[in-house]
């Protein structure tokens, strides 16, 4: 899919990937606060859908039909919205079609957390992923590195060190301003 020019910079949805814990839907939230933007979660809009959490629907359809129903709500997103601050689940950016439509409609920042400053955050999500079921540290650690390389293909990267979210989210939303200005100078 190629970049849709059509799109002006100012009205392109941004879009948050990153491992599961980094701070996706706490960071999205705040910054589209600071933006004065909407906030879509991609998860939360799942489970309004579906009425039931996320775990639930990996019971009771499975991880394979998560995968497919997030990937037509992404594209759903970045084709038939703009203006928004977008967070997707963890996986979503595995998926090349959706790949494909965030680079081409939308500009994705990846908020990147290190490993050894991630295992502090397992203890705050392990009862509500099913993908960290039964894992080990070592199993998880694999697909934490597994799963660098898809999101290696972003617009711009956040290095998170031990910051609070709200400093995350200010230095977010002063780079989007900056980018803003710098591409797109408002008259
Ligand atoms: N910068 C941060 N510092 C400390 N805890 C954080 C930070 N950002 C998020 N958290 C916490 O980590 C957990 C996962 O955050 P969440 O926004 O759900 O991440 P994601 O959407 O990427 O899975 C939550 O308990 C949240 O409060
Ligand atoms: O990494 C993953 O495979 C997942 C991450 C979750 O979202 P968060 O990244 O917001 O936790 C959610 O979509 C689901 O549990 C699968
Ligand atoms: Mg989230």
């Amino acid at each position: 899919m190629t970049e849709n020019l059509q799109i002006p910079l100012r009205e392109k949805n941004i879009v948050f990937i990153g491992f599961m814990g980094v701070g996706k839907t706490t960071i999205g939230q705040l910054v589209a606060k600071k933006l004065y933007r909407d906030f879509v979660d991609i998860d939360v809009e799942i489970e309004k859908t579906y009425k039931m959490p996320i775990p639930q629907i990996f019971q009771e359809f499975g991880e394979p039909y998560f995968r497919q129903i997030e990937k037509e709500f992404i594209i759903d997103t970045c084709m038939n919205t703009r203006l928004k601050i977008v967070s997707l689940g963890g996986g979503a950016y595995l998926q090349k079609e959706v790949r494909e439509v965030c680079l081409s409609h939308c500009i994705v920042y990846f908020l990147d957390l290190s490993w050894d400053s991630w295992k502090s955050r397992l203890p705050l999500i392990i009862d509500s992923r099913p993908v960290l079921k039964n894992k080990t540290l070592d199993e998880i650690e694999e697909l934490f590195l597994k799963r660098l390389d898809a999101y290696s293909l972003h617009n711009s990267k956040i290095r998170i060190h031990d910051q609070d979210a709200e400093t995350v989210a200010d230095h977010i939303a002063e780079s989007i301003k900056i980018t803003w200005d710098i591409y797109q100078p408002q008259d």
